[in-house]
């Protein structure tokens, strides 16, 4: 039986390239219109894995997709998938020729904000309508001739939403990388890509400090500094029990092993932390741009 892949859809969005990068046409593929109903979903059983966005390289965090796992779904990252990203400008087909003129752009946020260069030199003082994903922003333009709205999205959305590309690559720096996590109720979980092979080992890990105990934050970051563990992110994010309260989300550049990380978490637990595996996984790069069809 072929593994059901859920995506932020709906088709033709970044979400959906990374999971058709990854895991091609074998797999049974299911749009969803937000993360949360994404991830809803994995942990009911609907689907084998949900891919949603976790960060890029120009936005940083994609704090829904964090949030939503933190507080409402405790679900294990057991991949990531990283992708280049291009943004392009498109209208419907009857306004190719008065591009220029639109008074409203529709898109993802974390879209509109890879592009604030473009378009406020192009279009200052313009409304930003903000999508669940760019691909819905596509379908809406398509779907409404009538409004003079644009959308930001990819070459796939364009071709999807029979759109017109007029600005080609708007995103405002030519280093413009997503990556896409892979998740399941069980941190043991297996699949295969047909076409990726793995190019890191990574281990996230979330911590809460003890409250109110000078120096915790740099207690921390020796434990994994004397062991030689390289941390690649570390992050604060609110605990939502307060103002002031945060908690830390914490990459570790090698898979969980037998001694080192284990002996981390204990020293963590040991200085009053509380520390949760969020995933010990693979990740995996995509290196082409968008150009096949989805
Ligand atoms: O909206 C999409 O297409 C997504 O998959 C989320 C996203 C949005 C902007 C950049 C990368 C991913």
């Amino acid at each position: 039986m072929s593994n059901r892949i859920g995506f932020l859809g709906p088709r033709a969005t970044f979400t959906h390239f990374a999971v058709q990068s990854f895991f091609g046409d074998e797999v049974e593929q299911v749009p969803y219109t937000t993360i949360p109903q994404c991830i809803d979903a994995v942990a009911d059983g609907e689907i084998d894995f949900a891919v949603v966005p976790t960060e890029n390289a120009l936005e940083g965090s994609v704090n829904l997709t964090f949030d939503y796992l933190i507080h409402e779904q405790p679900l294990y990252i057991v991949g990531e998938i990283v992708s280049p990203i291009e943004q392009h400008f498109m209208v419907h087909p009857s306004r190719k020729n008065d591009w220029e003129n639109v008074t409203r752009i529709y898109s993802h946020s974390h879209a509109i904000a890879q592009c604030h260069k473009f378009l406020h030199q192009t279009f200052k003082g313009i409304t930003y309508d903000y999508a669940t994903s760019t691909g819905a922003a596509a379908s809406y333009v398509s779907n409404h001739p009538e409004e003079s709205v644009a959308a930001i999205a990819n070459n796939l959305a364009a071709k999807e939403y029979g759109l017109e590309i007029v600005k080609a690559n708007i995103h405002d720096y030519h280093y413009n990388h997503t990556r896409f996590a892979i998740l399941h109720p069980s941190n043991k979980a297996e699949y295969t890509s047909p076409y990726l092979t793995p190019d890191k080992e990574k281990t996230t890990l979330m911590v809460t400090l003890p409250s109110d105990q000078s120096g915790a934050l740099h207690q921390v970051l020796s434990a994994f500094t004397w062991r030689k563990l390289n941390l690649s992110k570390i992050e604060s994010r609110p605990m939502k029990t307060g103002l002031g309260n945060y908690f830390f989300i914490i990459d570790i550049d090698m898979l969980v092993d037998e001694i080192l990380i284990p002996g981390a978490i204990a020293e963590l637990e040991a200085l009053g932390c509380s520390v949760k595996l969020l995933g010990s996984y693979e990740a995996y790069s995509i290196s082409q741009q968008i150009e096949k069809e989805v």
